[in-house]
């Protein structure tokens, strides 16, 4: 990786694509490809890719394309998955257990190691055999278990609170889940997840895609 290089947030969320049909390839063991397949496949153009890659050195190597395995340990290193994180949850009611529940990113590296709630109905339970833990000893867990992400499923009003108390014991990442912009130390890292988000730019693309519909057939 090209060293003190500043990379495009829009370059950074494109790599888990990559990473994702990279990993397609090899199961269906393809050794190399060429920028121009790898483009026909996951719908970027050649040089859209080339540029992104090109951001952290290249791995392309001029008449032979990119090395599958090779490239997709490299992006595997840039996004630090190369690495496991412990992470904590805290919020066990809906979201907070379905994400308990959801063993992927186990797999993937990413360990749930504690869950929190302030409700003491909650506390005691075990979701996917991880027992929910009492939010006032939430801090003390995290330093001594050295936890690096928090993961905010708790209401609106408390997720700034919570992320206050994550970032004082030392986690370093946040996904917030909570539907509040979270106002954190520079070191820490937010990644916001709004599904309704997702959603309205889905009605958005649809009402456009009709209305060109509409508009093509009065031609
Ligand atoms: N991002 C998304 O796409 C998305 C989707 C669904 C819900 N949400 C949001 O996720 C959050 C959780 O939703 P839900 O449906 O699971 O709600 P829920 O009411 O089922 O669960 C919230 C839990 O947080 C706990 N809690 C509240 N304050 C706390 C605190 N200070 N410390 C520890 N625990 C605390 C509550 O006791 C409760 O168990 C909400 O903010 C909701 O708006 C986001």
């Amino acid at each position: 990786m090209k060293k003190d290089a500043k990379i495009s947030n829009a370059v950074i969320k494109r790599l888990p694509r990559y990473r994702r049909y990279l990993k397609e390839l090899q199961k269906k063991g393809v050794d190399k490809i060429s920028s121009n397949e790898f483009s026909s496949l996951i719908g970027y153009t050649a040089s859209q890719i080339r540029q992104d890659l090109n951001n952290f050195g290249g791995f392309g190597q001029q008449g032979y394309g990119y090395n599958v395995e090779g490239l997709y340990n490299e992006i595997s290193a840039i996004l630090g998955l190369d690495k496991e994180y412990k992470m904590v949850i805290v919020g066990a009611g809906n979201l907070g257990q379905a994400i308990a529940n959801h063993t992927y990113y186990y797999k993937a590296g990413f360990v749930v190691c504690g869950i929190f709630d302030i409700n003491p109905r909650l506390i005691g339970l075990k979701i996917n055999d991880i027992e929910v833990m009492d939010y006032e000893t939430i801090v003390d867990y995290v330093e001594q278990n050295q936890i690096d992400i928090g993961i905010i499923c708790t209401t609106k009003d408390s997720a700034q609170e919570v992320a206050d108390k994550l970032c004082f014991a030392g986690v370093r990442g946040l996904w917030n889940f909570a539907p509040i912009d979270l106002e954190v130390p520079e070191y820490v890292a937010v990644e916001n997840v709004h599904l309704s988000d997702s959603l309205h730019s889905l009605a958005y693309h649809m009402n456009r895609n009709y209305e060109e519909k509409e508009k093509a057939a009065e031609k």
